[in-house]
């Protein structure tokens, strides 16, 4: 309506200063120089009138218009970013004259239109986004989105419209945005003038749930459980607490810690920072670590008990060692990391600097770690991953050979019940050999390993009666010779 308008504008003005021009040699001179005088002067305040014309229209235009620019001062628009992006979501679903490009950190390819003029419409509201200047016209002028929409709808749209802008564009931001595995660099190499305590790669391990073999309820529970906390912001607020979360996977090797880790973030399409803790120096240092970190990521310390004293027993020896300790010369090399200091990192006032962040532990012994370190609230889920039952075999069955069922099933559901095997072992044998599937071949060859895992196993169980019986009967013997006074106890 409002273009119409400018349009109508201009093409009056035009044709009104065509018809003088052609007019003007009908007239005496004197008039003619006056008319040219006139019409070079109209020329030149013609941005005053644009100017005057503007301020007449919107006077009386029942059209409002709010543009985003794409700078504010110095700093990129947040709103101008995440308004390109839906802009640019909404009018490639119906044009047809695209244009494609592969953006930094963006997974896939991004589509835009060349002319952004698009009508929207939210609630029954009609609205307009035109991006100025057009994209076409390749100018390196600052850009900006100008919304317009008529006045009566104010309210709907400066509030819920463009909350709803807003979130959709992050959104489709954040679904395009390929995700990044990090690493923490050692201290030594970082830099006073570049932010370079992280390096990163993309994240591309293909592990999803799906993919996960264990047990399919408790699989449901923590999917529900991630996907509500990655939408519980408000909820978090609301009770006072920052908006994050402490797992603690554990389980013997090869049962699916990390591949979960990997699950996860593909999941909620977050970040993995894998903190490599030995390469810290000191609590200090995790603290900076930790302020470098981004919202909405998962921050990961593989095999905890290794990384640092942590354990309750190491704790308790520490007390012992500590004298000898301050007497023996210092290691530089070595984490000076405190379990006070990790303390501080999951939950002490630091961690709370990023929202959404999920922190994940993996161990296998849990028993050795220190319950300060694993208790409810700190870490607020306990996720064991343990032996592959007939179940998970199901799984790896049906994602490995695409087998719902096969005669060897009833043999395979045996062997699980007398022997463990972890689904990393299963899923080593249940990958085909050669090219072509062979499903026969890959379950007589689990059938195998899992005969030798029992058989072993039983020789091992066989083992340890047999050193337990001598145990058993040297004591007695011992006992005896005391008895008798042959020997005397110490
Ligand atoms: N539960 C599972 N479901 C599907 N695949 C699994 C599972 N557990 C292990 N695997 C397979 O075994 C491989 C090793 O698993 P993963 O690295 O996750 O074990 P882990 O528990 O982290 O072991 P570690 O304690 O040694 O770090 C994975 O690449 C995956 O293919
Ligand atoms: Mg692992």
């Amino acid at each position: 309506m409002m273009i119409d308008s400018w349009a109508q504008i201009g093409s009056t003005i035009a044709g009104l200063m065509f018809t003088l021009a052609t007019l003007q040699q009908f007239f005496p001179h004197q008039l003619r120089v006056s008319l040219q005088q006139f019409v070079f002067a109209s020329l030149q305040r013609f941005s005053f009138v644009q100017k005057l014309c503007d301020h007449f229209v919107s006077f009386f235009s029942p059209y409002i218009q709010i543009t985003f620019p794409e700078y504010s001062g110095f700093w990129s628009n947040q709103a101008f970013s995440a308004i390109e992006t839906y802009v640019g979501a909404l009018s490639t679903t119906k044009a047809s004259l695209l244009k494609g490009s592969l953006i930094k950190n963006s997974k896939a390819l991004v589509l835009t239109r060349d002319d952004l003029k698009v009508s929207d419409e939210f609630d029954g509201v009609k609205v307009w986004w035109i991006l100025d200047p057009s994209p076409s016209t390749s100018s390196s002028e600052d850009k900006y989105f100008q919304l317009i929409f008529h006045r009566q709808h104010r309210d709907l749209v400066t509030g819920p419209f463009l909350d709803h802008v807003l979130e959709q564009g992050k959104a489709i931001k954040a679904r395009n945005k390929q995700r990044r595995l990090y690493t923490n660099n050692p201290s030594d190499n970082w830099s006073s003038y570049k932010k370079n305590l992280w390096s990163d790669i993309a994240f591309e391990n293909p592990a999803t749930f799906q993919t996960i073999a264990m047990d399919p309820k408790k699989k449901e529970e923590i999917i529900n459980v991630l996907m509500s906390f990655s939408k519980a912001k408000e909820y978090y607020m609301k009770l006072g607490k920052p908006w994050k979360r402490g797992y603690l996977l554990y389980g013997p090797p090869g049962t699916g810690k990390s591949t979960m880790i990997a699950a996860m973030a593909n999941l909620l399409n977050y970040d993995i920072y894998d903190l490599e803790l030995t390469t810290v120096k000191n609590n200090t240092e995790l603290r900076k670590l930790l302020t470098e970190t981004s919202s909405k990521s998962i921050i990961v310390i593989e095999d905890i008990d290794c990384s640092l004293d942590v354990t309750g027993e190491r704790k308790k020896e520490r007390s012992k060692t500590n004298e000898k300790d301050q007497k023996s010369p210092v290691n530089e090399n070595t984490s000076k990391v405190t379990l006070s200091g990790l303390l501080n990192f999951i939950d002490g006032t630091w961690s709370a600097c990023g929202t959404g962040r999920i922190f994940v532990f993996t161990t296998n012994h849990i028993n050795k770690l220190d319950p300060a370190l694993i208790r409810r609230g700190r870490m607020d889920m306990h996720i064991e991953l343990s032996y592959c039952s007939f179940e998970a075999f199901k799984m790896l069955a049906k994602n490995y050979l695409d087998l719902d069922s096969h005669e060897l099933f009833e043999k395979i559901g045996i062997l699980f019940k007398e022997t463990e095997m972890t689904p990393a072992d299963v899923a080593e044998n249940l990958m085909p050999k050669r090219e072509k599937k062979d499903p026969d071949s890959c379950l007589e060859s689990l059938i195998e390993a899992l005969s030798d895992a029992k058989e072993k196993a039983k020789s091992k169980t066989e083992k340890e009666k047999t050193t337990k019986i001598k145990e058993e009967r040297g004591k007695k013997f011992y006992a005896s010779l005391i008895k008798k006074r042959w020997l005397f106890q110490a």
